[in-house]
């Protein structure tokens, strides 16, 4: 089932144009991946799925689908905690909380839930955004470089966490610079660059996608 339908969309900040005549699609149960120059639009992209800033064309989302997004940088205020920070966002989306689920969830994730979220490192932030977003129960998790700054376990687990989402049916994108562990774990990668998707990759080779950036990114296609 077709999630997310998008046709023709661009999106210019001032005179600097981001995205152009984008089009592309998102199916249920899939796992996606988005790679990109730094700059090439991924974040717009996923704003602009997100309503959160205006654009020209048409996205159509599934009716009643909840969606999750997780930006790539997150905004904590400076007098509340990793636990308060978790209850504020599921009761921000309507959802019950559930103490049980959010103990069990930092086994993995072990974040210290007393302790101001504003004082945690970079990759504690970024876990406790992403057991935020898990325990809402979405149907539709977006991703803005999920593995930036967590380490080789909080990645490991992350990997797990994702696959097990799509085992669930859900739907998952995820922009990131680390083709691998696309690779490893996504169903379609699509490259964005000169401002749409130049290509979706569907059981291509690690070879064959490098290659084929490398030569997209030097021959810059306009
Ligand atoms: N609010 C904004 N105002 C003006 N320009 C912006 C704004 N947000 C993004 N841009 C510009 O739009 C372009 C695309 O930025 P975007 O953050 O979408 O890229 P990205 O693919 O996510 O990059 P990265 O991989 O570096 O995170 C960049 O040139 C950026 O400077």
């Amino acid at each position: 089932m077709e999630l997310i339908y998008i046709k023709d969309l661009s999106k210019a900040y001032g005179k600097t144009k981001v995205l152009d005549n984008l089009s592309v699609s998102f199916e249920s149960g899939k796992i996606y991946g988005l790679v990109g120059e730094n700059g090439a639009g991924k974040t717009t992209l996923f704003n602009c799925i997100m309503g959160a800033t205006d654009y020209d064309g048409e996205i159509r989302k599934s009716s009643q689908i909840e969606v999750g997004y997780m930006p790539a940088e997150s905004f904590f205020y400076s007098l509340i905690t990793g636990k308060e920070y978790i209850e504020f966002c599921i009761k921000a989306k309507g959802k019950k909380m559930d103490a049980k689920a959010i103990d069990s969830l930092n086994k993995i994730f072990q974040l210290p839930l007393e302790r101001f979220a504003s004082d945690y490192s970079t990759g504690m932030k970024k876990k406790l955004a992403l057991m935020s977003l898990l325990l809402q129960d979405n149907d539709l998790y977006i991703l803005d470089e999920p593995f930036n700054g967590v380490d080789l376990y909080g990645c490991i687990q992350l990997k797990r966490i994702i696959r097990d989402l799509k085992n669930k049916g859900k739907t998952i994108i995820i922009s990131s610079h680390l083709i691998n562990t696309l690779h490893e774990l996504c169903d379609e990668i699509d490259f964005l660059h000169s401002h749409c998707i130049r290509k979706r990759y569907i059981h291509a080779s690690i070879d064959e996608i490098e290659k084929e950036i490398l030569n997209m990114v030097e021959f810059k296609t306009t």
